[in-house]
């Protein structure tokens, strides 16, 4: 039995060891470290780290064919490949202090291996090293030899956090580098045939050490420049009034640029993008090569400027003060679906705001408070360090509390930043954190993924007369709609008052009330939910409690009831969605897309889920709703349709939705507006002050 031993079970060795194990039930994989704690974590059900899909991968073979240790020599000793996937952080002092890669775990690791060895051992470097690493491992290893031979192979590892399991599973490339030699060649092999167990031959690319070496560090670098350039290009929006979303859908359009990896935001992080590239200026300085080493420097300091630009604008827009002030920061994490803080924007946002005195409430679903307190007291790059070998938990800042709840973080905050794109916060009640915050409030969107109602240049505030008497009620049906990324919301006046026709209805004893108003209410909201827009399930509670502030719901209830048992909806919706569910999972396994389908899924699932608080809370229902079981009909179906289409479809399907998007984001409104507005309109919400008291208003930002 093939045996590997990694050396190091941090966020690279033990998810990749834990799919080894799992691809490869004839290999025996230990994961050893020096870490007592992070051992212990590995073999616990509390896993020392966050990664969707990690604790089924590691729950199948933990114990079967993967182990977790700390016994380093034991394993090291007796394995024929050894990974070494430990620290390689930024270097803070002596020579390159700032930007070359400090070598010290890593040269301790070979160092072990030299002494324990007793067999001959293929070493392969996990970890990102600097070009040409694998001479120097070579000589220390071969030092002292004791007639053992050593074969070094490169084999970085390209996993992006949060999706891990999903990139191990399914590699763009598995890249390998090792020596020309006869030697060299065969342990290639050897670790190919590791991989060929999952991985499609053509995929797993064979070079020579250096350039495996280095491609691990220029393709961290390609993809950050990326981010510095489309968040560069935020700044001139930002000048000009550009949307830097739009400018980034219509740049990815070209298919030699792609559409991938151009979010601008408030800065990437993570433990990669600025160590690799520190390190690459640091080898093209080395190499005399002192242009190029300027133009990846670059890359970093637009991050650099980008993040304090974050902070100037939020500071800016404050009147220039936020001392004193209690801002809400919403996510702490690096990116979403990780609790990963390594070199997280937030961290220089938090100093920023800190710096200007502001009182800081910080709320992460995956970030404790003590590791945030770590995290704001610790010196650059300390942060890269085992654990254990990391300073003492300093004393903590007082102006940052930490909460589990993001309401409690928001209320009596006078903003709110949102610095990770986490999924939960765009199913956030923003009317509630509005509510509770401070006025004039503020909200900064650091991910430029979710639209809120704030009073931006951003936002299309109209402000709607409706001359129908059920206009009103059916504009706050649409309230919190999604719109691909853009949310609708629908706000009545103050002191907004229904007119008398509105109860005529009900003062008539007739409950149906079948007015045109109500008729186009079913038609754009099955339109909507027939294209796969969600309905918010709060906005519907509102429009529920609207209807109920007004008496206009006094005989829904118990119509819902029957309507209910009649035509079967409650079954109806509990099938789809297990049906979407199971089809969409089956869909997912084969063609490992799970990105697009996860979201699809998200989608029509929240879709149903919707369509279903709908069916319970919409008064429409109690009027002879057979407009929102064909609009549940037409949700199913179009899960039905995602659930079997390949891999090349759903992307497909989601371009097009996009485009759909774009196209129609504009023909929806105006054909709401056109319905409901005293005043047609031809592209955009109109912009018209509130003059009269007594017409109703609402606003739609
Ligand atoms: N995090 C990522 O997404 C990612 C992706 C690709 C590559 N990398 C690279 O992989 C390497 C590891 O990154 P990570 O994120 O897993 O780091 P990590 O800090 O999570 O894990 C490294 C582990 O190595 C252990 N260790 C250090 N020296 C040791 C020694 N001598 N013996 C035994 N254990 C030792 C530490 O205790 C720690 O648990 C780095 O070079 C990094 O640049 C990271
Ligand atoms: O369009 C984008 C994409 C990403 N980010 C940010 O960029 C950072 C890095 O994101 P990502 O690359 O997804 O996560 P990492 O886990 O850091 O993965 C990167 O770094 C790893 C370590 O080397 C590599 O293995 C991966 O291939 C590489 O994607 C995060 O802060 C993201 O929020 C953006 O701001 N905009």
């Amino acid at each position: 039995m093939v045996k590997i031993c990694c050396i190091g079970a941090g966020y690279v060795g033990g998810p990749t060891m834990a799919v080894i194990a799992l691809k490869c039930p004839s290999i025996e994989v230990a994961v050893v470290d020096i870490s007592v704690t992070r051992i212990a974590a590995w073999n616990s059900d509390q896993l020392p780290i966050y990664e969707p899909g990690l604790e089924d991968v590691v729950k199948q073979c933990r114990g079967r064919n993967l182990f977790f240790s700390t016994d380093v020599e034991k394993h090291v000793c007796e394995a024929d490949i050894i990974f070494v996937s430990v620290n390689t952080p930024t270097k803070t002092r002596g020579l390159g202090a700032g930007k070359a890669a400090d070598l010290t775990y890593w040269e301790s690791a070979a160092r072990m291996i030299a002494d324990v060895s007793k067999s001959d051992k293929i070493v392969v470097e996990k970890s990102t090293v600097p070009v040409k690493t694998a001479e120097a491992i070579e000589k220390i290893l071969t030092h002292n030899s004791k007639g053992i031979s050593y074969q070094i192979l490169s084999n970085p590892e390209f996993l992006a956090e949060g999706t891990a399991i999903q990139d191990l599973f399914n590699p763009d490339r598995v890249l390998i580098g090792g020596r020309e030699t006869p030697e060299g060649q065969k342990a290639v092999q050897a670790l190919k045939e590791v991989y060929a167990n999952w991985v499609p031959e053509d995929r797993i690319i064979t070079t020579n050490l250096w350039s495996a070496e280095l491609s691990k560090l220029a393709a961290n670098a390609f993809l950050a420049q990326r981010i510095s350039s489309v968040n560069a290009i935020s700044a001139l929006c930002e000048a000009t009034g550009a949307n830097v979303a739009e400018v980034a859908y219509a740049v990815g359009k070209d298919s030699r640029i792609g559409p991938k990896f151009l979010n601008a935001s408030v800065g990437f992080g993570g433990s990669c993008f600025q160590k690799d590239i520190l390190n690459l200026v640091y080898i093209c300085e080395c190499n005399g090569l002192p242009e190029v080493a300027n133009y990846w420097k670059q890359v970093i300091k637009i991050n650099d400027y980008q993040k304090s630009r974050f902070v100037n604008r939020v500071v800016s827009s404050m009147f220039n003060t936020v001392a004193g002030k209690k801002i809400a920061v919403l996510g702490f994490a690096f990116k979403k679906d990780t609790g990963d803080t390594r070199e997280t924007p937030a961290v220089d946002v938090c100093k920023g705001l800190l710096g200007d005195k502001a009182k800081i409430s910080i709320y992460d679903p995956q970030v404790t408070e003590d590791q945030i307190q770590r995290d704001l007291a610790m010196n650059k790059f300390d942060w890269d360090h085992p654990i254990h070998l990391q300073p003492m938990s300093p004393t903590a800042v007082k102006e940052v509390t930490v909460t589990w709840d993001v309401y409690e973080a928001a209320t009596g905050a006078h903003a709110v930043c949102i610095l990770t794109e986490w999924d939960e916060f765009k199913r956030l009640d923003y009317s509630k954190i509005f509510e509770n915050m401070q006025k004039p409030a503020f909200i900064f969107d650091g991910r430029n993924g979710l639209s809120f109602c704030s009073e931006s240049e951003d936002t299309q505030l109209a402000y709607v007369t409706f001359r129908d008497s059920q206009g009103a009620e059916t504009a706050m049906l649409l309230t919190g709609a999604t719109i691909v990324d853009r949310s609708v919301n629908i706000t009545p006046a103050e002191n907004y008052k229904l007119p008398p026709e509105a109860y005529r209805h009900i003062l008539d004893g007739n409950s149906s009330p079948t007015n045109e108003a109500v008729k186009k209410a079913e038609d754009v909201v099955s339109g909507m939910l027939a294209k796969g827009f969600v309905l918010s399930k709060d906005a519907l509670q509102r429009a529920k409690a609207f209807d109920e502030q007004h008496q206009l719901l006094s005989t829904a209830s118990a119509t819902v009831v029957s309507l209910d048992q009649r035509i079967g909806l409650s079954e109806k919706l509990s099938t789809g969605m297990a049906m979407v569910s199971g089809k969409v999972r089956e869909v997912d396994e084969r063609y490992q897309v799970s990105e697009i389908t996860r979201s699809a899924l998200a989608s029509a699932e929240q879709t149903a889920t919707n369509a279903g608080s709908a069916i319970m809370s919409n008064r429409y229902v109690s009027t002879g709703a057979s407009w929102l079981s064909s609009a549940l009909g037409k949700v199913m179906k179009a899960a039905e349709d995602v659930s079997i289409l390949t891999k090349e479809k759903v992307e497909k399907a989601e371009e097009e939705r996009k485009q759909l998007f774009w196209d129609e984001r504009r023909g929806m409104v105006s054909e709401y507006a056109k319905v409901h507005l005293d005043e047609p309109l031809s592209n955009e919400p109109p912009t018209v002050p509130v003059y009269s008291m007594d017409e109703q208003k609402l606003r739609i930002a």
